[in-house]
């Protein structure tokens, strides 16, 4: 397996490889991996013969005064881990070798699918995440591009721009992984402190807490808004947790709902702080 730095080389690298016979499978992050991207990097490699994993913290989806400079970053633990988990190259580009001098062009997908959610709590990311990602597919032309469900809107919000703009990949989203009590993996997990962390799981249980709710069968358990109201009161039973947002919306338009309608899927999805530390985290709704 091999590092590849420049756009150049990766060009180079896509040549020089028999394509013929081989699909591309490529997984983009921003680092720091763990067992959820490392899930995408297996899935990739069941379904690819030649897989490539970005490693790039893209400053344009961070606003002033997120973590950008602090996002963890460690690229020699990165690159064994992809190797381990069957990358056959790590494309690991300078800030400068991606957004070339003068560049000011963005791809931005409108309307509420990217208003919403954390559209709304961050309100520059989601144009930030498709120029990067029109970038990165622009330089690795793979067939087939893998997503985790955990970032549920960000991978709606890439299927709609590649069906808008017809680009001709494959969008893959693969399942959340969670550690052994219930918390999504995520790079971030990193800046909890003991106590958070314990906190943390609010969001897996409050989640879980609105599924057995749906699946009680009470007059109500099917309403948007007693559903809400499960998911935040557990999530307010822990006092470190300061809730962003909790929603159920129309699982692919994001769309507001009242009801789970059957034959329907609904995303209810949760942001919350702990500290500075902002996790999300999702469960499909359906009857
Ligand atoms: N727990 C997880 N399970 C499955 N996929 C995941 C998980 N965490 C991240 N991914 C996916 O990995 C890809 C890269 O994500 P990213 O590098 O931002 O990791 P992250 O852990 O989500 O970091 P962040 O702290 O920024 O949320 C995205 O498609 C994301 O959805
Ligand atoms: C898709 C992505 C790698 C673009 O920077 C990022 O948003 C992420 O890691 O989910
Ligand atoms: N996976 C989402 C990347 C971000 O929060 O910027």
């Amino acid at each position: 397996m091999s590092m590849i730095k420049t756009a150049a080389e990766l060009e180079a690298w896509c040549r020089s490889v028999d394509r013929r016979n081989k699909t591309l499978g490529f997984v983009p992050t921003m680092g720091y991996l763990h067992e959820g991207h490392c899930s995408l990097i297996k899935a990739a490699k069941s379904q690819n013969g030649l897989v490539v994993a970005s490693v790039f913290v893209n400053p344009t989806q961070f606003a002033p005064g997120e973590d950008f400079e602090s996002y963890p970053r460690d690229i020699g633990r990165d690159y064994k881990l992809a190797r381990e988990a069957g990358a056959d190259v790590v494309f690991n580009p300078e800030v400068g070798e991606i957004y070339v001098p003068g560049s000011s062009t963005v791809i931005e997908v409108t309307g509420n699918i990217t208003k919403k959610l954390c559209g709304a709590s961050r309100p520059t990311h989601f144009e930030g995440v498709t120029t990067i990602v029109s970038i990165l597919f622009n330089i690795v032309r793979p067939d087939n591009a893998y997503f985790g469900q955990k970032d549920a809107q960000q991978a709606l919000i890439i299927k709609k721009m590649v069906r808008d703009l017809h680009i001709p990949v494959e969008v893959i989203v693969c399942p959340i992984v969670r550690e052994m009590d219930g918390l999504a993996m995520s790079s971030r997990n990193v800046y909890l402190n003991p106590e958070e962390r314990k906190q943390a799981t609010c969001l897996n249980v409050g989640l879980q807490k609105a599924a057995e709710y749906l699946a009680s069968g009470a007059v109500d358990c099917r309403s948007v808004t007693r559903l809400t109201e499960i998911i935040e009161s557990h999530i307010h039973s822990r006092d470190l947790a300061v809730i962003d947002y909790v929603k159920i919306l129309d699982g692919e338009t994001l769309d507001d709902i009242t009801a789970i309608e059957p034959g329907k899927t609904a995303l209810a999805a949760v942001a919350v702080k702990f500290g500075k530390t902002r996790l999300i985290d999702n469960r499909v709704l359906s009857i």
